[in-house]
């Protein structure tokens, strides 16, 4: 019945909009001049940051089609979306069946994923991995079957484990590309910019400062020493402003008092990210940006550091910025924390994977069902 519905109203925007729509020249051609020519779609797309999201992507020039996924009923949020003047064009798949996010994601350039439970006032990001691991199974798994050269950006927390979960399904699928999966952390970058900016008093937009680490309280690091203009504060100002943006989603949490944690920074952070993965696909050169991925610059097998973005993804990872004694030693003290939140995501994929081979017979499909990761969303 849902699907049914869903085809009805993915012809009708089609209709509506084909006169706008530009002819890709291939599944991952370019057409050289940094037009429209990319299609993104958005797991997660009916909540909180889904829709702020998809509504800012639909502006975005470089995205000819925009697909939205979720569990629950979205076929509302695709209609309003589809007015908007733009020529994305607008297509949807609702409903808990792995198949309807599978079919979302066909030739897929970029995948991002806002699907998941919030955090309430009081609660831990860890303390979301049981209602969220479920997704990034699903969503890995669908993405290797449907679009595995797609660049996979997840939102959905707790990103440190999430990004490692995902991984190892995206390993046992035969498709893991560490150029290609994400953690987005750039809310952290942006709210770093907002309040050095504020305490500067220029504007952000002037701002540059990586931030490095993981998505969670001491584990994100902002780099002071490296920021650009020179940070004109003393140390205490530099502990203040690093705990502030430590804490700024707990800052946000508190404020909406039950109702939900950051969704329209986040949507903003993640659209410019999406912008910055879509810039790199057209190998614009310079493209720079931190995120929370597979990596050697410490011992740790994920961390956040600046990357050069490029056509296949991360052109290259720029490792560590230059730490001073402080940054240094704030670095050393948060990797036991990630450290844990990664062997977490490890060993609760394998003990999934292992499960889907009986006799250690070769993988062929662990069980990766959005039915599962989605129940809580049904009971709402
Ligand atoms: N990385 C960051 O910096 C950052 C910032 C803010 C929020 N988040 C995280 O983003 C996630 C979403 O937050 P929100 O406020 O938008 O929550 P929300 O509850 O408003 O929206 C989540 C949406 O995901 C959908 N969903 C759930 N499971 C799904 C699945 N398996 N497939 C497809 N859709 C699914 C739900 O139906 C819902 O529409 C949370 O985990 C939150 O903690 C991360
Ligand atoms: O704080 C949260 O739970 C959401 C997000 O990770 C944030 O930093 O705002």
């Amino acid at each position: 019945m849902l699907g049914c519905a869903c085809t009805c109203l993915k012809v009708m925007l089609k209709a509506q909009n084909s006169s706008a729509v530009v002819q890709r020249k291939g599944n991952w051609s370019w057409n050289g001049l940094g037009v429209r020519n990319y299609k993104v779609t958005v797991v997660g797309a009916g909540g909180g940051i889904g829709q702020p999201l998809s509504m800012l992507l639909k502006q975005n020039p470089l995205i000819d089609e925009l697909t939205l996924h979720d569990v629950g009923d979205i076929k509302g949020v695709a209609a309003d979306l589809s007015h908007i003047c733009t020529s994305t064009q607008v297509d949807f798949f609702d409903g808990v069946k792995q198949q309807e996010l599978i079919d979302s994601l066909h030739d897929s350039h970029v995948v991002v994923v806002p699907a998941g439970l919030p955090r309430q006032p009081g609660m831990t990001r860890d303390q979301l991995e049981d209602a969220n691991s479920g997704v990034a199974m699903a969503v890995s798994c669908a993405v290797g079957m449907a679009c595995p050269e797609a660049l996979l950006a997840f939102i959905t927390n707790p990103i440190n484990t999430i990004v490692p979960i995902a991984a190892e399904f995206l390993k046992a699928k035969g498709v893991f590309d560490p150029n290609r999966l994400f953690g987005v952390t750039s809310l952290d970058v942006v709210r770093a910019k907002t309040f050095i900016a504020d305490y500067m008093n220029i504007d952000p937009a002037t701002v540059e400062i990586p931030v490095i680490g993981g998505h969670a309280g001491k584990t994100i690091l902002p780099i002071f020493s490296q920021c650009s203009p020179k940070f004109t504060g003393e140390d205490e100002d530099v502990k203040r402003l690093t705990e502030r943006i430590q804490e700024a989603g707990t800052e946000v949490l508190n404020a909406k008092a039950g109702k939900g944690s950051a969704t329209l920074s986040m949507a903003y952070a993640a659209a410019y990210f999406v912008n910055a993965l879509l810039r790199g696909l057209n190998d614009e050169p310079g493209v720079i940006e931190c995120a929370y991925v597979a990596s050697d610059a410490t011992e740790l097998a994920f961390l956040a550091t600046p990357l050069e973005l490029g056509p296949n993804g991360i052109k290259k990872n720029l490792g560590l910025p230059s730490l001073n004694a402080d940054e240094e030693a704030a670095l050393q003290k948060l990797l036991p924390e990630l450290r844990q939140n990664i062997e977490r995501g490890i060993s609760y994929a394998a003990k999934i994977i292992d499960a889907a081979k009986p006799d250690q017979e070769p993988i062929k499909e662990p069980d990766c069902k959005v039915e599962d990761s989605a129940k809580y969303a049904q009971s709402n």
